[in-house]
């Protein structure tokens, strides 16, 4: 076994991992031939790498009649070759067959992810014929260069942990073949062989012919899937080089900036910028319509655009995402921090500001006051908030969420803008938001 090329690609693909000291492995068992082939492999691994630690997980969805005994068999499998076992129940609601699935699969890596041994890697049976089927899906769907480049070996959940797919290279005969000549048991999932579905298709009818016909088609597409995902990596270097150069402060995208760029690349940067807020992109119709409204508003109010999860907005030549905010209310301010009720935190720190308040001056935090007055510091004279904010360049819509600090009715710091001259102090505080 130890010799055999399945072995040492697992092997060899996890060195990086070594290099790391990182030799703590939990294997997603499913029961079927591709996690099973890996457990066996693992299980040897261990033997030639004494400092390895590797264990498995079940996660039982409870959508087929035979998932109890699935769990079982993979129980036995691993009792077997004396590798620790952990099952997971999840609970999942009978949708259409497509929701379903893609249900069954969030609800899987949300179970993997909390009782995956701590620290570990979660390995994944993944292959090289679920790669290909991925990439022809995404044909079939008309994906562009990140989809076509399909499943990546490494994908990080959101909580950090590393999920790894070792025999993202293999083929599924070659795994097959590997557990026939090792006598290795698997169960066979039936409903994987029903054609109605697209993947199983395929699987029985699609891929076997363009194997068989051009010689070595496989592995030649799995080259071409992994010289996508490199030009996709590239891409996204020089995408994050775009974005680094147009974004102010705040997060907005300068128009001045990405205008000299090509309408490709400027779609691009918008994008990516959009990713920063929004995991629901706009159709390519939708972004061009974006980037037309955002150069030729005649003026910013004009430029407005609703989005699923907010809108963008124009503002002295910078495009925003203005996300839906939730209502601030003033409150008095007894202690030194206060958490705000969109969750930001309000800190008083000491330090150049102004003045402590007397004993008899109640302190407040009060939003959207903009006819209060005030003569910042350094500024030439006494005005209103709105004046202030306006010459200060900040967007309308971030306004409103600006803290307001009082003492009694006098407005004497907008906290990250300007501090009252009135009652400035070299020693003094200053409230901080965060
Ligand atoms: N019930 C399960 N319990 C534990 N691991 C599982 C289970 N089902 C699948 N896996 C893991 O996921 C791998 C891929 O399985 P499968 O191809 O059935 O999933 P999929 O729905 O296509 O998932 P993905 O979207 O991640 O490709 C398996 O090889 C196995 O490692």
């Amino acid at each position: 076994m130890q010799s055999s090329a399945i072995y040492q690609q697992v092997k060899h693909s996890l060195e990086h991992f070594f290099k790391q000291q990182q030799y703590n492995f939990t294997v997603a068992l499913s029961g079927g031939v591709d996690s099973v082939v890996l457990l066996h492999v693992m299980h040897l691994l261990r033997q030639e790498i004494p400092t390895l630690n590797v264990s498995a997980i079940y996660v039982n969805h409870g959508l087929s009649q035979y998932a109890q005994d699935w769990q079982q068999f993979c129980q036995t499998v691993c009792t077997k070759l004396n590798v620790p076992f952990n099952a997971a129940a999840v609970h999942i609601e009978q949708k259409t067959r497509t929701s379903l699935e893609a249900q069954a699969r969030d609800e899987r890596y949300k179970a993997l992810d909390e009782l995956s041994a701590p620290e570990s890697v979660i390995l994944l049976g993944q292959h090289l014929n679920d790669q290909i089927e991925t990439f022809l899906l995404r044909l079939k769907r008309g994906s562009g260069l990140k989809g076509l480049g399909a499943m990546q070996q490494t994908r990080t959940l959101n909580s950090g942990r590393v999920c790894f797919r070792p025999l993202i290279n293999v083929t599924r005969s070659n795994i097959e073949a590997f557990a026939a000549e090792f006598n290795i048991s698997h169960i066979t999932d039936d409903s994987n062989t029903d054609e109605r579905f697209e993947r199983n298709f395929l699987r029985a009818s699609v891929v076997p012919i363009l194997a068989e016909r051009f010689n070595g088609f496989e592995h030649c597409a799995g080259r071409s899937i992994s010289l996508l995902q490199k030009q996709q990596a590239l891409l996204d270097e020089y995408t994050q080089i775009d974005l680094s150069q147009s974004l102010n402060d705040q997060q907005a995208l300068c128009i001045s900036q990405i205008i000299h760029y090509s309408e490709v690349r400027m779609a691009n940067v918008v994008r990516a910028w959009l990713e920063l807020f929004t995991q629901i992109m706009p159709s390519q119709k939708q972004l061009s319509q974006i980037i037309n409204q955002a150069i030729n508003a005649q003026t910013d109010s004009q430029m407005q655009i609703d989005l699923t999860d907010g809108q963008i907005r124009r503002h002295q030549g910078y495009l925003y995402f203005v996300m839906p905010s939730k209502p601030l209310s003033s409150e008095l301010l007894i202690a030194d921090e206060l958490t705000l009720s969109d969750g930001r935190l309000l800190l008083k720190q000491s330090g150049k500001g102004v003045r402590e308040p007397f004993d008899n001056e109640q302190v407040s935090v009060q939003f959207n006051c903009n006819s209060a007055r005030i003569k910042p510091l350094k500024k030439p004279g006494s005005n209103t908030l709105k004046h202030w904010f306006k010459d200060a360049k900040v967007a309308p819509w971030l306004r409103a969420q600006v803290p307001l600090i009082f003492y009694n009715d006098e407005l004497v710091q907008a906290v990250g803008y300007f501090v009252s001259e009135k009652h400035k102090d070299e020693n003094g505080i200053i409230w901080e938001c965060k």
